[in-house]
């Protein structure tokens, strides 16, 4: 029997990193959680303790915050690619790097009904991603959002689902629909305004989930997609994940109350997990950008 070695790669996990950039008095803010990943030849560590060609996970967490430093971070998918050519270009043994950073978001804060100059409020827990895979001298850029949380109450049925001696539940023709939308979309192409895209691929998701009337989370998700993909050529393809955040009727008969649609209970565990990809079928290789 042969042993070996397979696919590896290692860096530094979640750099908590935070900018303030200062134009005048008004302070800009950035706060990042970013993870380095770097692959290549890395067999002489693994197999025999000889760490002449490891990066340091310490060297590499350093190197995120010396960039930060040279140049305005800017776009999360352009701060990415910088790191990731860094490592590749610099380090003969490093063949690809996967540079994977989530972006938390702050509000200024009004006061007297303007906004602060260097006072932020965090109002949800939405991130905004990037995974960007450097392969020698291509890269492949996946970005997305987590924990967009939505909720419409009404315009939502769920029927004619199979009914077996398990089968309690009811059907209806109106219920709130809610879910913390995780999506990841693959882009294709160059020259892609990062920040506009992103802004207009948030929108369209949001404006589908909320005009689409669902039959079932799982047209919701393809409609949110497709959606996307129609409106958003630098788009490949899109992933979406969606907990079905239940809302159930609450029983209020033995009170002698009717309960017409107006009183429910958010179950928080289980839930349903509505997971799917919508892509074009002539969407550019996908090459390592999910891997
Ligand atoms: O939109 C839904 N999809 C399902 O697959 C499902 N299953 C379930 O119990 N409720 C729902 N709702």
């Amino acid at each position: 029997m042969a042993i070996k070695l397979g696919p590896n790669q290692y860096g530094k996990a979640e750099v908590r990193l935070v900018t303030v950039t200062r134009a005048g008095d008004v302070h800009h803010l950035k706060d990042l959680t970013v993870s380095t990943a770097l692959r290549g030849d890395l067999a002489k560590t693994h197999l025999t303790g000889d760490n002449s060609d490891v990066v340091a996970t310490d060297t590499q967490k350093n190197t995120v915050y010396a960039f930060a430093k040279e140049s305005p971070v800017g776009e999360i998918e352009d701060f990415g690619l910088r790191l990731a050519r860094h490592f590749v270009g610099r380090f003969g043994q490093i063949t690809g790097a996967r540079i994977t950073i989530d972006e938390h978001a702050w509000d200024r804060i009004t006061v007297g009904g303007r906004p602060h100059d260097h006072a932020f409020s965090r109002s949800s827990d939405e991130k905004r991603t990037t995974v960007v895979t450097v392969e020698d001298d291509r890269a492949w850029v996946v970005s997305g959002l987590r924990d967009l949380v939505v909720l419409k109450s009404t315009g939502s049925e769920f029927h004619g689902f199979p009914r077996d001696e398990y089968t309690t539940l009811a059907e209806t023709d109106d219920r709130i629909l809610a879910t913390a939308v995780t999506a990841q979309w693959r882009y294709q192409g160059s020259d892609i305004d990062w920040r506009k895209s992103f802004a207009e691929i948030r929108r369209i998701l949001l404006e589908t989930f909320a005009t689409k009337h669902s039959l079932s989370l799982q047209q919701t998700l393809y409609a949110m997609g497709e959606a996307v993909l129609e409106a958003r050529g630098e788009v490949a393809e899109i992933r979406l994940s969606m907990p079905n955040k239940h809302h159930f009727v609450v029983d209020l008969s033995p009170f002698g109350l009717t309960n017409d649609n107006e009183v429910f209970h958010a179950a928080d565990r289980p839930y349903g997990l509505i997971e799917g990809t919508v892509l074009r079928d002539d969407a550019e290789d996908p090459g390592p950008a999910w891997q």
